[in-house]
């Protein structure tokens, strides 16, 4: 037997034309003897009609109250229908129940914790369906870019024997009989492989011990990472804008529908098309901070609640560069004009996202990397690999980490990032 996907019978071309379908009860009501039972596939949904005058009453009754997402197929005529939800239903002729359910958990307005203890059940429904679709997009937009740019796609180690992040977000890991880290950025890995291939990235998952339960953090995030000899700053973040307008262009072009169907207003997601992207010194960052009364002083960081309130001057991704080198890491460049600051940039997404990207120019020079690595605490030892790289043959590069969830919240307007990972892991939840 055939079985239609849904999408492809909700149209004026299908109409009067016998179907067979299949997928999960969404939604179910029964009026006069007639049950109107909502099924739901990957694709989308479609009101059945089964008519107890054709298919008898015992299906009926059994329809009334059987449990929501019990798995069904059925057949029949596809009839255009304004009172349908989605404009169509198929008036059956057969139906069968394939997989019963009795109570299914998930029925509405339950609080977080509860959906996020069921959340097994929680992410089939079409919401969640339409986030996915919209994070295949992006993860196969990235893909494609860099192919098309020449990269080379590569395999860096999830388990690692030092930070790359800072030693506070840190997950330790048993390692035979040694203590390993579960990695924080595949970062100093890339910067190996460059000597190889020049032109390198990954897509990994990387991990961040983050203490606190934020909107925006993780403690397991999914990392599109690049890394490029004889590229500067400005090489590298021509490479992320062009990245970033490409797969917004690509999610605009394929998942229209499902953006339409999170009610996202996708104003913001066109200008992201357009390239360059505005770029910013942290200097004038904090002057504009300053300006909208922010109690800010040269030298701090640039916190969530800053990020969203510099987003309200763009109406596009834009970059800040130049960072103190204190609020950024040890391999960050010093900037040769400026050695209070790093060629350090993070590219911001506009509507009080913030930051989606973070990247630099390496130090290559061994003496002045190893100054940064004594300087940041770290035990020199445990680089003694990474500052090899400048002893062999050191080039100027640079790179970048994007963080998958983080554009995905952008792209898709969710409010908060656990909405971006089916299985989203912070302080306090592993299960399930
Ligand atoms: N190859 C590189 O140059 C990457 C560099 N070593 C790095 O990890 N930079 S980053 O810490 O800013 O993280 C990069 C991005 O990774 C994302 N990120 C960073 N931390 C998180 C958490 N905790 N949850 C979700 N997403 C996160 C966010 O978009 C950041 O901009
Ligand atoms: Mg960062």
């Amino acid at each position: 037997m055939f079985f239609h996907q849904i999408s492809e019978l909700l149209s004026d071309d299908m109409a009067g034309k016998r179907v067979c379908l299949r997928g999960w009860i969404y939604r179910r009501s029964v009026v006069g003897g007639k049950a109107f039972v909502r099924v739901r596939d990957s694709t989308g949904v479609i009101q059945v009609v089964v008519d107890e005058a054709v298919l008898g009453e015992e299906l009926v009754k059994t329809l009334k109250d059987i449990g929501l997402e019990a798995s069904v197929e059925a057949c029949g005529t596809v009839t255009k229908q304004p009172r349908a939800p989605t404009g169509y239903e198929v008036v059956a002729d057969s139906f069968r129940i394939l997989g019963y359910s009795r109570d299914f958990p998930i029925k509405g307005g339950e609080g977080v914790e509860y959906l996020l203890d069921n959340r097994h059940l929680v992410i089939r429904s079409p919401k969640y369906t339409a986030i996915w679709k919209i994070k295949h997009t992006i993860l196969d937009a990235g893909r494609e870019w860099f192919k098309k740019d020449g990269w080379w796609e590569v395999t860096p180690p999830i388990l690692t024997a030092s930070a790359c992040e800072g030693g506070a977000t840190l997950f330790p890991v048993q390692y035979f009989e040694k203590q390993a880290y579960l990695s924080q950025s595949a970062q100093l890995y890339l910067e190996v492989m460059i000597f190889s291939l020049e032109k390198v990235w990954s897509l990994t998952p990387s991990f961040r011990a983050e203490q606190s339960r934020t909107r925006r953090h993780l403690a397991e995030y999914w990392h599109l990472e690049a890394e490029a000899a004889w590229y500067d700053m400005e090489d590298m973040m021509r490479v992320v804008e062009n990245l970033v307008s490409h797969i917004v262009d690509r999610v605009l072009e394929e998942r229209r529908r499902e953006l339409d169907a999170l009610g996202r207003n996708v104003d913001f997601l066109k200008t992201a098309v357009e390239t360059p992207y505005p770029r910013v010194k942290y200097d004038e960052a904090i002057e504009i901070l300053q300006k909208k009364g922010v109690d800010i002083k040269w030298g701090s960081d640039l916190g969530a609640d800053e990020e969203r309130l510099l987003t309200q001057e763009f109406d596009r991704p834009f970059f800040v560069t130049h960072f103190p080198k204190e609020v950024k890491s040890f391999y960050m460049k010093l900037d040769p004009e400026d050695p209070r600051v790093v060629l350090g940039f993070d590219l911001l997404a506009p509507e009080g996202y913030g930051e989606v990207v973070g990247g630099s120019q390496r130090e290559d020079d061994y003496d002045k990397l190893l100054q940064r690595i004594i300087e940041n605490g770290y035990n020199v030892d445990d680089y003694k690999w990474y500052l090899d790289l400048r002893k062999y043959g050191t080039v100027v590069h640079s790179g970048f980490g994007l963080g998958i969830e983080r554009l995905l919240m952008w792209i898709a307007g969710l409010d908060h990032i656990r909405d971006a990972i089916p299985f989203p892991r912070f302080r306090g939840r592993i299960y399930p």
